[in-house]
């Protein structure tokens, strides 16, 4: 089996196994161990995975190899000074004079394997986190600057970060979660992890600030040394978020702090304006800590706001991957010979709690939790795939001729987020060495074969397939053989050469099988794979569909809204070209009511006087006017009246005739 090449390969990936508390359960898993350990090669390296006894799926037996193994004695302290996370640490503070190093801490495994365990620790014993952050502070304290005291300091910190995050110091930070809306505490010049237990046992608080007294402190690590660049100054800034359902959310925003479920808002994974070659996660909350205790308790606000559910697997099971950075902002200190201090630069310790892959029947999950588990794992299968073609491109850079094939790490947001700084780029003359990125896979050697075996089977730096013995297949070779051995000779052979020629045979036949067996076992497996990249395109074209429709939709609401707008502004325009025509008609009839009603002279431009005049004649006309009018009227109204009574006929017909005859009788006596 070839020798694995950590150098060449993206991530170095260790293996850890836990103890089991699974007791009836039958050991799959066993650790090959070095029968003269040298000081290079101190660990075991290599596992060996059998199937169970009553697997009847004639499966092969697997070899894989890691940068190490842990086996279940292991601890929190000796996972922490053998996984090279101490030169991660270091390569993120940056030698002497020079910018740091971004580094990447992952765990990796089926869900209750120890990956929380190993990564946050549990209520007696600390977790990589937290040792790291211990290990940070205890070495830069005297080089950090004092952010929160003096503004200028801190002003310039908030310029230089290009996250186009919310930087703020941890003591508002934490009075913001803990006492919102209580003024008084802003202008505190220590922080609340300083104060006493008084402080923490405050009865204002809604919601518990952490204990610090409650939180482990085994194991130690006062006795492990890193290098620090003395000529430099540093600032540490924390911040967190999850990566859910392929979204990416805030751990530290102001939902942490409200009782009110707030809709989160998810974040993007962009190139901003001042890092158009490497992509940050953008609009972070950033907690600037100035010592263990306040990043401590910024950890825990911030872990309250993560996923986790019970399932059959895991009482405490992560539901999103769970990502810790720690920003070191560094910049050459003043010195008597050099005035100002340098610019900050940046370089990021990211430690990824990721959720485990999980089987819905052993699990036990449903309904919402049901449809986390399809997220994870997809979003696993990706990495998979991921890690896979690292190991095999590794594999490959050392054999003449070997190809290169590109990582497809954009397949979703957790393997861009894992991926994306893994490769070294180039901003002009700036030069950013690739991250290093270490993975620790852990594992239940009692626990679940199937999973198991797949998450080894990929993230492994190097595999060998053995097929089983099994009886029956000696059996049938050994039948064979005996047969051919009792059939009557040609008699050109000799007895002794008959008996060479069975044997060779045999061997061949045997060596055959295997071959044909272990064919088998690897066509099971391309199979396998290939349906797995087929599932992998169906959820890739459904999600473009999705996609498809988001954008739709959104182009759909953007184009109503332009549409929208432009009405308001066709609206308004025309109301504005209402106005000034009625405007413009106005002033016509002002000046006809002039010319027609005023003495307008035409070298003299009437004032309100000469207009006042030419209204009252006009008022006058228009009188004399609706004189002869009524008078009209009232001769029109008469006449009309007459033509209606023929007696009133008569009196206007003849108004001054009287009858004259002998009864001496008028008409108007009638
Ligand atoms: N190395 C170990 N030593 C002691 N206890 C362990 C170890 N690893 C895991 N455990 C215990 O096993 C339980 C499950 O572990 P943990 O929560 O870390 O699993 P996980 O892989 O993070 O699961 P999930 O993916 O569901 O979140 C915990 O109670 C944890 O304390």
């Amino acid at each position: 089996m070839e020798g694995h090449k950590p150098s060449t390969s993206l991530f170095d990936v260790y293996l850890r196994l836990r103890p089991s508390s699974a007791i009836d359960k039958e050991r799959f898993l066993d650790v090959e161990h070095i029968e003269r350990a040298t000081e290079h090669t101190p660990l075991p390296t290599h596992i060996t995975i059998h199937p169970p006894a009553n697997d009847n799926r004639k499966r092969a037996v697997e070899k894989f190899a890691f940068t190490s193994v842990f086996e279940e004695h292991v601890g929190q302290r000796e996972i922490f000074q053998s996984t090279g996370i101490v030169p991660i640490v270091e390569g993120v503070l940056g030698g002497q004079g020079r910018e740091g190093r971004d580094g990447l801490i992952a765990t990796l495994g089926v869900t209750g394997s120890g990956k929380s365990h190993t990564i946050l620790g549990s209520k007696s014993q600390r977790g990589i986190t937290q040792l790291t952050l211990d290990v940070l502070f205890q070495h830069t304290a005297p080089y950090l600057v004092e952010a929160e005291t003096r503004p200028t300091v801190f002003q310039s910190i908030c310029s230089a970060d290009v996250s186009e995050g919310q930087i703020l110091p941890a003591a508002a930070f934490l009075d913001s979660v803990y006492f919102p809306g209580d003024s008084s505490r802003m202008s505190r010049a220590t922080t609340p992890a300083m104060q006493d237990t008084s402080f923490l046992s405050a009865p204002s608080s809604k919601r518990y600030i952490p204990r610090l007294s409650t939180m482990p402190h085994y194991p130690s690590i006062d006795d492990v040394a890193i290098e620090v660049d003395g000529s430099a100054e540093y600032a540490i800034v924390v911040s967190m978020y999850e990566v859910y359902n392929d979204r990416i959310y805030d751990l530290l925003t102001a939902s942490a702090t409200s009782k009110a479920p707030q809709k989160r808002r998810a974040l993007l994974f962009k190139s901003t304006e001042h890092s158009p070659d490497r992509k940050v996660v953008a609009g972070l909350r950033k907690v600037i800590c100035a010592n263990l205790e306040e990043a401590l308790l910024v950890l825990e606000t911030g872990l309250t706001e993560r996923r986790v559910a019970g399932t059959g697997s895991n009482a405490v099971s992560s539901r999103s991957h769970g990502f810790f950075c720690l920003d070191v902002k560094k910049r050459r200190r003043s010195s008597s010979h050099v005035a100002v201090p340098g610019a900050w630069s940046s370089s990021t310790l990211t430690i990824v709690d990721l959720a485990g892959s999980e089987r819905a029947r052993t699990a036990k999950t449903a309904g919402a939790t049901l449809a986390e588990a399809g997220k994870i794992n997809e979003s696993l299968m990706y990495l998979g795939q991921c890690m896979q073609m690292q190991s095999d491109n590794a594999r490959n850079s050392t054999m003449p001729g070997g190809v290169e094939r590109m990582v497809p790490f954009r397949q979703c947001k957790l393997t861009e987020l894992l991926f994306s700084n893994s490769f070294s780029t180039h901003n002009g003359a700036m030069h950013k060495a690739r991250q290093k990125s270490i993975m620790i896979v852990t594992a239940d050697p009692l626990g679940d074969f199937n999973a198991t075996s797949q998450i080894l089977r990929y993230s492994a730096l190097a595999r060998e397939v053995t097929v089983p013995r099994i009886p029956s297949v000696s059996a049938t070779i050994l039948a064979t053989a005996s047969a051919a051995h009792n059939k009557p000779s040609s008699g050109r052979d000799t007895p002794s050469a008959t008996q060479d020629d069975l044997d060779a045979a045999h061997a061949e036949l045997s060596r055959l099988r295997q071959e044909l067996e272990v064919a088998q076992v690897l066509l099971e497996e391309e199979t396998q794979r290939r349906m797995e990249a087929e599932t992998s395109w169906q959820v890739a074209e459904s999600r473009i569909e999705e996609v498809e429709a988001e954008i739709r939709e959104e182009v759909f609401a953007e184009m109503e809204g332009r549409l929208e707008m432009e009405k308001r502004r066709w609206r308004a325009a025309r109301d504005v070209e209402m106005d000034a025509q009625d405007d413009h008609l106005d002033r016509k009839l002002e000046l006809l009511s002039q010319q027609m009603g005023g003495e307008v002279y035409e070298d003299h431009i009437p004032g309100k006087e000469n207009v006042a005049a030419a209204e009252e004649g006009r008022c006058a006309d228009l009188e004399d006017e609706n004189a002869v009018l009524k008078e009209k009227l009232a001769n029109a109204e008469r006449e009309r009246e007459v033509m209606r009574s023929p007696s009133k006929k008569m009196r206007v017909l003849k108004p001054s005739r009287k009858w004259n005859g002998s009864a001496g009788v008028s008409l108007d006596d009638l």
